[in-house]
């Protein structure tokens, strides 16, 4: 069975135009997994609210951080696949969640090249289900409904795979190699509190508090909330960071239900006032640098510690096409391709 590959990122607008952005946000912020409340109410947020005044605003953020060859995100992740191409022989064709790039497209050009067998692979690390499951779910969905003779099997969440601590804490120790630092913050992109419960397969363990996620339990393989400490508490192992010189927080939130927390800007805001002059921040839940990094991290934390009295604020940029990540995509998926077909 001929095999190949789908890489899948969230995606961007076409442009930075407020016609662009809006259309690309009624996309994503749509999804059920998404904005996950009743389809009337969703409608009437997302119709009725949030596309009146968002797009301008978002549209803004975008120009400041686009460039001459379009979406950072959609530029890097395209990067990668021709840098994986590059060291795996089977076609490797990239598709994004939301906007132009579908997933649609990605499975047809696979197809076309003659492929029976897709290894779909999420490029986010922690499972989240506005991220891999509405991405799995998607393309079961194409595959019923449009390529009924395929047979795709999912990359799950890598947060916790030793190669990938070791690739991660390595870009880390790069990119702070002679910096003077005294915190380091990992920002993780937030989710409502609400889909951590919603992911919790035991239906019971995730009280979100300060034991649940370090307590054993099967309802850590889908929560993105344990998911991302233990990125944290893996890498400053890997580092041997000490205690009380890095932390955890969650960035981007968007309405007014409780998302997960500490909030990042609040966190940068009271390290500047505790008197950190010097921090660093990196944000392991993006592989691409992106709207999320590159604006509200970049220039808008940096702006917020400064105004506290900060003085250097060092952002560590996403592993994007960083040559020990592609090679380490690399051979996850030429041992994929090695493995026998799957069945059914
Ligand atoms: C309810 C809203 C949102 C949830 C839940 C959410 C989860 C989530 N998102 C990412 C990764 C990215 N999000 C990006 C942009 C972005 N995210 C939301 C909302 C939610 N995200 C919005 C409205 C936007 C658009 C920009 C804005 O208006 O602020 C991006 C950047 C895309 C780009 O083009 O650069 C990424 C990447 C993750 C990983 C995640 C859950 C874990
Ligand atoms: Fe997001």
């Amino acid at each position: 069975m001929k095999k190949g590959i789908l890489l899948v990122n969230l995606g961007s607008p076409d442009s930075p135009d407020p016609k662009d952005v809006k259309k690309y946000l009624g996309e994503f912020l749509m999804d059920e997994r998404v904005i996950d409340i009743p389809l009337v109410a969703r409608t009437a947020l997302v119709k009725g609210i949030i596309l009146n005044t968002r797009p301008k605003q978002s549209a803004a953020a975008y120009k400041k951080i686009w460039w001459d060859e379009g979406s950072p995100l959609i530029v890097l992740s395209e990067r990668l696949q021709n840098k994986i191409q590059q060291q795996v022989e089977q076609p490797v064709a990239l598709a994004m969640r939301y906007g132009s790039m579908t997933i649609k497209k990605g499975l047809q050009e696979l197809v076309d090249k003659g492929v029976e067998e897709v290894l779909l692979f999420p490029l986010y690390p922690q499972f989240a289900m506005a991220t891999t499951e509405t991405i799995t779910v998607l393309a079961e969905e194409l595959r019923q409904e449009f390529f009924p003779n395929l047979k795709i099997e999912s990359v799950p969440a890598f947060y916790n795979k030793p190669d990938y601590i070791e690739v991660l804490s390595n870009s880390i120790k790069g990119h702070l190699e002679g910096k003077n630092y005294e915190h380091l913050l990992f920002s993780y992109h937030g989710v409502p509190e609400r889909h951590i419960r919603k992911s919790d397969v035991t239906k019971s363990h995730c009280k979100i508090d300060g034991s649940c996620c370090v307590t054993p339990s099967k309802a850590h393989e889908f929560c993105y909330r344990h998911q991302c400490l233990e990125v944290t508490r893996l890498v400053a192992e890997k580092l041997q960071l000490q205690e009380g010189t890095y932390s955890t927080s969650f960035q981007s939130r968007l309405g007014f239900d409780p998302w997960l927390q500490p909030y990042t800007d609040r966190t940068i805001e009271r390290l500047g006032k505790q008197g950190i002059k010097n921090m660093a921040i990196v944000t392991p839940a993006f592989v691409s640098d992106c709207l999320e990094t590159l604006e509200e991290i970049a220039m808008e934390g940096e702006e917020i510690f400064h105004e506290v009295g900060g003085k250097s604020f060092t952002t560590i940029p996403c592993l994007n096409d960083d040559q020990e990540f592609v090679d380490l995509l690399s051979n996850w998926i030429n041992n994929w391709v090695k493995k026998p077909e799957i069945a059914g």
